[in-house]
């Protein structure tokens, strides 16, 4: 695979950050002095300096960290209220983005949320798969406090490769200064930006209710795509799903640490693989979803190369070309993405114009590890159409011209 293709986020060493000798070891070390000074002597033009210094990313962290241990991850979504009570307190309003995905809720600050409405932020994260909020101050806390926040919702993740805040290596950062045109690069080599994934598959424990937040925004464009892979379960045909349960892909995380380290860059934690079914459920809602990505699912277990390649190519293009069950987030300054990533896919989109700096941290709680629970002919969704296509009742609806 390309090393574009492997990791969307920035290169490290990217060229707006200097390389600079500490003793024995060498460290990244941004700023936006750092970022002006490189600008200059480039030629290029001044950007601002970024609004949250303190989250600029480093790679100094010569830190070698030890594998995971399994723990525990308690699912509070399971103990909420699902009439919301808490969480919608004060709230002014809430709309759906789409009627099957994604709700945007104003009016409430996530950081005064009391443990109930902790609770039902989770099971309220479940249910939509992505939460909008906006006018948040989750940027504005020191980010020791934004880490106890997340804490809340499962044993926090240190990324192995991504750079992070000084001293804050639970914080996954999402960093693109004045060398955009560096990062647009990827366009060279691929005729778009798009790069599904959920985060760290490769992990035994991968994320479940996750948070990511804008720090700094470009003036249009950097949106981030998120696709709802219930849904994604639920459009495929009751035969087809059966025929996907029972069925376990190997995540993998070397090529992510390979590439990290083909960069010169830093790899916190040995990479390791993980097994873990095709299909999982959610244990707050119940709901089955496809759990596969292109990023780090490398292949189906007890498949020949062939056949896992051609059934995971067909639910990557289902999963990508399903646009009616996707929504697209427009960053704002202050806004705080709240989103479950065991039952969904996202993306960045790479599209912004040269010299802006886009910035956003990612607070990432391990949840459980992926349980599949088997195929339940009874709740079979769809199987009347499904019925009616075999009768060949139903005929291919038309759309447009
Ligand atoms: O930059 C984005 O919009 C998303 C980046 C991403 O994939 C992540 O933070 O997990
Ligand atoms: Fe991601």
């Amino acid at each position: 695979m390309a090393p574009g293709l492997v990791d969307p986020r920035p290169a490290a060493p990217a060229s707006d950050f200097v390389r600079a000798s500490v003793g024995p070891k060498e460290a990244f070390i941004g700023g936006p002095q750092v970022f002006n000074k490189v600008a200059e002597e480039q030629g290029t033009e001044k950007q601002p300096p970024a609004t949250h210094p303190n989250y600029l990313p480093v790679w100094d962290d010569a830190t070698k960290y030890a594998p995971l241990e399994p723990f525990t991850h308690y699912e509070h979504g399971k103990d909420a209220d699902p009439k919301f009570p808490d969480l919608f307190r004060g709230a002014t309003s809430v709309t759906e983005l789409i009627p099957s995905t994604g709700s945007e809720v104003r009016g409430i600050q996530l950081s005064a949320l009391t443990t109930e409405g902790k609770d039902q932020l989770a099971l309220f994260t479940a249910q939509r798969k992505v939460l909008v909020f906006r006018d948040q101050d989750l940027a504005d806390l020191p980010i020791q406090e934004a880490l106890d926040f997340g804490s809340y919702f499962g044993r926090l993740h240190i990324h192995p490769t991504s750079g992070a805040p000084k001293g804050y290596p639970e914080v996954h950062l999402v960093h693109r200064g004045a060398d955009d045109n560096k990062a647009m690069e990827l366009l060279k080599t691929r005729t778009n930006s798009v790069t599904w994934h959920s985060d760290v598959t490769y992990e035994n424990q991968p994320p479940g209710t996750s948070f990511l937040y804008v720090l700094d925004v470009p003036t249009a464009g950097g949106d981030t795509l998120f696709a709802n892979q219930v849904e994604a379960y639920n459009r495929l045909s009751p035969e087809f799903q059966r025929r996907l349960h029972g069925l376990k892909a190997l995540h993998s995380g070397h090529e992510q640490a390979q590439n990290s380290k083909s960069r010169g860059s830093i790899v916190r934690r040995e990479p390791v693989t993980s097994i873990h079914p095709l299909i999982r459920t959610h244990p707050a809602t119940g709901e089955k979803a496809l759990y596969v990505n292109p990023q780090f699912t490398r292949h189906i277990i007890g498949y020949k190369q062939e056949e896992s390649d051609f059934l995971l190519k067909f639910l990557y293009d289902h999963i990508a070309l399903s646009q009616d069950l996707q929504v697209r987030v427009k960053w704002a300054p202050r806004t705080v993405v709240v989103w479950d990533n065991r039952v969904t896919a996202h993306s960045a989109t790479l599209d912004w114009a040269n010299g802006q700096r886009r910035h956003l941290a990612r607070i990432t709680p391990q949840a459980e590890r992926p349980t599949e629970t088997p195929f339940d002919a009874d709740q079979e969704k769809g199987s009347e159409s499904t019925e009616n296509l075999a009768n060949g009742k139903n005929g291919v609806a038309t759309q447009g011209g």
